[in-house]
């Protein structure tokens, strides 16, 4: 299939290679569907929102009743997400992964609450039990699966929660190794004061879980013997300890994305995180997954560097809600439609090098 891809991107009317990225976007895509015509059918975008117990610790610049409000704004239609998604034709999927809020039943909104009030602080304890941690991921797969019955072949994944980094930033250190100071960053906007807090706060919540398990790289994974320590297992104890319901939600949802053979496309620094669990479990997940943009949250592109994953966009943004994602989305039309609409220098009758 790489090949005969190959050949048909060669074979269109342009030098060889000179549409760049949009031609290794073209073969990936193609890789995943199984076809020499691929194409973007129903993109979605979901966002799942959660809160997180450390939030009270003063993790974030912004208090953490902004997350069941700006759940409020995506209903409504005026977050920045609705705007970009909008823009690009994709659906949005609000899902209440557990808001320290009652939203009573809403139309648009995916009840998928664990818990009432958002996570348990890590700093005291684990975030979520396992139950809880397998429960979240299942709700996220359930989403997925109905989705995909849908005809739905391309998702994207988004988050809302406030101290979300905070988490994502402790989950990353643990996944990848990467020292937890390069991997915490400014959030929704902390100072220099604010930063300093944050990172003194981290250090404590890794200082308190001294058996944490440990894990080695993703070949490990792939590798590792029957009887030995499963590096996946050791993710979702990682997850427990440190995740947020919403994340949790996304690590499932993305592992069914990719088991329905979509293409899954990638947003900021806590996206990233939860594709970081998801590829501690099954490292194949990453040949279905698309990096959006490299965010400016301090870490992202040390996440992406681990992955060795290549964003499309660079544009300075720093804000989750998927909205990453959806700017990439015709990136991912173009490549398509380029690959389908193209003549060829057999069929123009255009001279070869
Ligand atoms: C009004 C507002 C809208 C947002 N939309 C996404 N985030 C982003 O900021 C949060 C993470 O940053 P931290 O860890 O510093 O709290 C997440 O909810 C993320 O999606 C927002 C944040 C705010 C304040
Ligand atoms: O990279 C992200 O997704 C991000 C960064 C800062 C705040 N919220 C989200």
């Amino acid at each position: 299939m790489a090949a005969a891809l190959k050949a048909k991107i060669d074979g269109k009317t342009k030098p060889l290679g000179a549409l760049g990225r949009l031609e290794n976007l073209a073969l990936q895509i193609g890789l995943i569907q199984h076809t020499l015509a691929p194409c973007i059918v129903q993109p979605h975008i979901l966002v799942a929102a959660g809160d997180h117990g450390a939030a009270k610790a003063g993790v974030s610049a912004y208090p953490q009743e902004v997350t069941w409000q700006m759940v409020e704004n995506f209903l409504a239609g005026g977050a920045a997400i609705n705007v970009l998604a909008r823009q690009v034709n994709a659906q949005l999927l609000i899902a209440d992964a557990g808001v320290a809020h009652d939203f009573g039943p809403r139309a648009g909104l995916i009840d998928a609450k664990i818990g009432a009030g958002g996570t348990a602080n890590y700093l005291a304890g684990p975030a979520m039990s396992l139950a809880q941690c397998m429960d979240a991921m299942q709700r996220g797969a359930a989403i997925v699966r109905d989705l995909a019955a849908t005809g739905c072949n391309t998702l994207g994944f988004g988050e809302m929660g406030i101290g979300n980094t905070a988490s994502a930033s402790l989950l990353t250190h643990c996944l990848t190794g990467l020292p937890l100071a390069e991997v915490i960053g400014r959030g929704t906007g902390l100072d220099d004061a604010g930063l300093t807090h944050k990172r003194a706060l981290l250090a404590q919540a890794i200082a308190i879980w001294p058996q944490r398990p440990a894990l080695g790289s993703l070949a490990e994974r792939s590798n590792h013997e029957d009887g030995e320590a499963d590096p996946g297992v050791a993710a979702l104890h990682i997850l427990a300890r440190f995740g947020g319901f919403e994340i949790t939600l996304l690590s499932g949802a993305m592992l069914a994305a990719a088991k329905a053979g979509m293409v899954l496309v990638i947003d900021g620094f806590i996206v990233t995180s939860a594709l970081l669990v998801a590829a501690k479990i099954a490292p194949e997940i990453l040949d279905y997954c698309v990096f959006s943009h490299c965010s400016n949250e301090a870490g992202h592109r040390l996440q992406l560097a681990w992955l060795n994953g290549e964003p499309l966009l660079d544009l300075g943004m720093r804000l989750g809600e998927g909205t990453g994602a959806a700017l990439a989305l015709p990136l991912l039309n173009a490549a398509c439609a380029f690959l389908n609409e193209m003549a060829s220098f057999d069929s123009a009758g255009v001279s070869r090098a």
